[in-house]
């Protein structure tokens, strides 16, 4: 077990350099053990390798190539494809916060869903289509440059690889660090070329306002839970230690999926899991891709809306209402012909905050389902998970020994 996850993390240190049919790596002394120690990477050649791209000239001692995972490595298991009931469709929530009746439904569907989408956000259209702009052009530069802003540790530019614990997808991504940290420079954003300020302004202004309105929401659940203060859960999100991420993830179109498709595969480009902050705000593009999981055990297809927001519960939201609202599963399938991207804002609160079940909210007579945990335990022990664990597991409280 232990020589398993060291060698993980060492195959993580060497992100592959992807070129075409191969992904190239730095030769090193560590290498074999590194490949036979991955479960996920499927080695059919290793060889001493001149490597002559537009932009690079490699020394054959200092590069060796493997294939790069056959396609089929990505297909989704067959017992989890969606199933989306067309005889009695379930639709997603949709909550126009211009109307002041609609904290009612924000309940509802926190409870119901654990999922919903907003619509009349007050989310200026010109902050979303900046970033949006400025992230395209980063996923379209070449691997070199991005790679400048990796590997994920677990901020920066990531590929296929999530997390340091073995979970792949057809993806590429940007984890931002919101963490206010005086006179520190974002050193992802440092390898924006032209102008890194610039990028930096875009993700300032964008996560504003996103979080004035992910404040908003919080307040308006609190007023209808009728929780002694409306702050209480946006006030984590305010507060200037709030542990927040941002994330852009970018799926590229796979064209070799489109045969596949004929025969129903699909290819994962975000596992199901999760989150474990607070609460998720995600923005994307107009390509289809994420997928929630029903009461039902069916994974539903969320119908893409580039003008309006998704919104989750995360799974300390879920702690704080003792399970009344609830953290839901999501995942995402990549497209053979469209890309797909999303920005996501996770609003977390500070790493000494204690999560519980709030006292106010709880009847007399009600055991609290979860241990307590500060949100630093709380993240500790979710990163050190895969994607698709149950998370919350190791904090519930057990049915037996809850007395009174
Ligand atoms: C596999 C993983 C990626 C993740 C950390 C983890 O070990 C398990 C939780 C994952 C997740 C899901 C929601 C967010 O995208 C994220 C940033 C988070 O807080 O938890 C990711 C983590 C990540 O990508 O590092
Ligand atoms: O990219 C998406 O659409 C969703 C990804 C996601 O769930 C995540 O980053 O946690
Ligand atoms: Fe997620």
């Amino acid at each position: 077990m232990m020589s398993d996850l060291a060698g993980q993390r060492r195959w993580h240190k060497y992100t592959p350099i992807e070129d075409g049919g191969s992904w190239f790596l730095p030769n090193n002394n560590h290498l074999s053990h590194t490949f036979s120690s991955s479960k996920h990477i499927n080695i059919l050649h290793i060889h001493t390798y001149i490597l002559i791209s537009k932009t690079t000239l490699i020394q054959p001692s200092t590069m060796v190539a493997i294939s790069k995972p056959p396609i089929e490595h990505f297909f989704l298991k067959p017992c989890k494809q969606t199933n989306n009931n067309h005889h009695h469709p379930t639709s997603i929530p949709i909550i126009d916060l211009s109307k002041p009746e609609s904290k009612h439904q924000l309940v509802k569907a926190c409870q119901d869903f654990g999922f919903f989408k907003v619509i009349n956000h007050q989310v200026p259209l010109q902050f979303i289509n900046k970033l949006e702009s400025k992230a395209i052009k980063f996923f379209n530069s070449p691997l070199s440059l991005k790679q400048k802003a990796g590997p994920p540790d677990p901020f920066g530019y990531g590929n296929k690889h999530l997390g340091q614990n073995g979970d792949f997808g057809w993806v590429e991504y940007l984890l931002l660090n919101l963490k206010h940290e005086p006179n520190h420079k974002n050193p992802t954003i440092s390898v924006f070329e032209d102008n890194p300020e610039e990028f930096q302004c875009a993700v300032n202004d964008y996560v504003t306002a996103v979080k004035k309105m992910t404040c908003e929401i919080l307040e308006l659940l609190a007023d209808e839970l009728k929780l002694q203060s409306r702050n209480v859960f946006s006030k984590l999100l305010l507060d200037e230690q709030s542990d927040s991420v941002f994330r852009v993830n970018y799926y590229p179109p796979c064209p070799e999926l489109q045969e596949h498709e004929l025969t129903g595969k699909k290819l994962i480009g975000f596992g199901e899991h999760t989150d474990p902050q607070i609460i998720s705000v995600l923005r994307s593009n107009n390509t289809s891709g994420l997928e929630i999981l029903l009461k039902t055990g069916c994974w539903m297809s969320v119908p893409p809306d580039s003008t309006s927001f998704f919104i989750n519960v995360g799974d300390s939201l879920q702690v704080m209402t003792n399970g009344r609202f609830k953290s839901v599963k999501h995942r995402v399938v990549a497209n053979s012909l469209k890309s797909r991207l999303s920005m996501i804002y996770f609003g977390g609160p500070p790493l000494n905050e204690k999560i519980a079940p709030l006292p106010s909210l709880m009847e007399s007579d009600e055991a609290s389902l979860y241990k307590e945990f500060t949100w630093f335990e709380y993240k500790k022990s979710a990163f050190n998970s895969r994607l698709s664990d149950n998370r919350l597991g190791s904090f519930e409280n057990n049915q037996h020994n809850v007395s009174s």
